[in-house]
């Protein structure tokens, strides 16, 4: 079985709206709902999980009842930062799940994913064991230890830039999230950070630019420009 986790503990003070970004509504729809329905309609999620900000959590059940997102099974309080709430998460997926079920780490704010990215996120976390969504870096990248000079490149061969969905099961979650707290490792920002830390080899699956984080008030103009596009696509 595949559950998502979506995570929405995040206050979003990047973005300097006077709502957390998972809610603002972007034609006439919560962000969130858009991350939602992405894997409300994949056919091989079975269940969703919300991690959400205190105080939102009615909101929420009452946005998924109007769009319809009945595979929610349940929204849980967010933590500190995001290691936390993706704990929060799991630690409430096991009351229901087993350990061999896979569990797929989404941000709440990342609206564009496509059935493509979930479908090899499930494909090559089921051949490994883990998967993390990349994608190439496309420009130069070069080192900087005063953030305004640099006399160094880092071969963009070598990296790649990391995004959600993440997965694993939730046995070796639960595990990997016990472990890094009897290491002391308690702040990492995503589940790749975290299994990094803890000296895991991760998996790489299909990522896309078009899988675009909302951070910033310009992402918003960017989101609409996509959501423009597939508009488009689906009228011609
Ligand atoms: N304590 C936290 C922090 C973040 N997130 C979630 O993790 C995702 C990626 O985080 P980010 O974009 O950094 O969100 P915020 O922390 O909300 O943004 P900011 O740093 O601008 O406040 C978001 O869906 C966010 O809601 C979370 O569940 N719990
Ligand atoms: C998890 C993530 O989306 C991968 O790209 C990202 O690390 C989260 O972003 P944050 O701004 O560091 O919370």
């Amino acid at each position: 079985m595949n559950i998502a986790l979506i995570i929405a503990g995040g206050a979003g003070h990047r973005m300097q709206q006077d709502i957390p970004k998972q809610f603002l509504n972007v034609y006439d729809k919560p962000v969130i709902i858009y991350t939602l329905e992405a894997f409300q309609k994949h056919p091989n999620i079975e269940g969703i999980e919300v991690v959400c900000l205190e105080g939102w959590h009615e909101i929420l059940y009452a946005y998924c009842k109007q769009f319809n997102i009945n595979k929610l099974e349940n929204i849980v309080t967010g933590g500190e930062n995001g290691q936390a709430s993706i704990r929060n998460g799991i630690n409430d997926i096991k009351k229901r799940h087993s350990d061999d079920d896979i569990v797929l780490i989404h941000d709440a704010i990342r609206p564009m994913v496509s059935e493509e990215i979930i479908s090899d996120c499930i494909r090559v976390c089921s051949a490994h064991g883990n998967s993390i969504s990349v994608i190439p870096c496309a420009e130069a990248m070069l080192r900087t230890v005063d953030n305004c000079s640099s006399n160094a490149q880092v071969p963009r061969d070598n990296l790649k830039r990391t995004q959600t969905p993440q997965a694993a099961s939730l046995g070796k979650l639960l595990d990997a999230h016990k472990r890094a707290l009897e290491q002391g490792i308690t702040n990492s920002v995503a589940t790749c950070t975290m299994f990094i830390e803890l000296g895991e080899v991760l998996y790489f699956s299909l990522g896309s630019e078009k899988n675009i984080k909302l951070t910033t008030p310009e992402d918003i103009d960017i989101f609409k420009a996509l959501l423009n596009s597939k508009r488009d696509a689906w009228m011609h």
